[in-house]
């Protein structure tokens, strides 16, 4: 059994209990195990996973959130910025499913963070679980 870690980006409170939920699912269907980090928004979630990892205390890491377009650009960026930078961890070789949906409008936010839906919650789940496995195969 692996220990994950699925930091959240508070920011849309139901629909973060949606993708956890999904996340939770699938973790625990593959008998691994999961605790919830919370963090203010996306732009935070790789810095909390990079210090998670230097705990020690976690074999994967999910992201989660939601990122709905506003009037600014900064959209771009904190889409853009949060996937940039767990892209850098994984390829770090730190096990990261990113969950973090990025959409224009609740509708399509909503249809991604229904597990009995699109399910981008355990879909993230998934891709850990499947990095973790990587890690596991090549000796990290
Ligand atoms: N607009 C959204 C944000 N914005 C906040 C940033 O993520 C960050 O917390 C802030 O810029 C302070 O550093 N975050 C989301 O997760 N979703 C959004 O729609
Ligand atoms: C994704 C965002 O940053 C968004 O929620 C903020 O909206 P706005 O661009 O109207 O400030």
């Amino acid at each position: 059994m692996a220990k994950f870690l699925i930091v959240e980006a508070r920011f849309y409170s139901q629909l973060n209990d949606m993708l956890i939920a999904g996340a939770k699912s699938a973790l625990e269907a593959a008998g691994h195990a999961a605790e919830v980090l919370t963090v203010p928004g996306a732009l935070e979630i790789p810095g909390a996973i990079a210090l998670a990892v230097e705990s020690g205390q976690f074999d994967g890491f999910v992201a989660i959130g939601v990122v709905i377009r506003g009037e600014t650009y900064h959209f771009e960026i904190v889409a853009g910025e949060s996937a940039r930078a767990i892209m850098a961890l994984t390829m770090d070789g730190i096990p990261i499913g990113n969950g973090i949906i990025t959409v224009e409008n609740e509708a399509q936010a909503l249809a991604r963070a229904d597990a009995g839906q699109k399910d981008k919650g355990g879909e993230a789940a998934k891709a850990a679980i499947a990095l973790l496995e990587l890690t596991e195969r090549f000796g990290r």
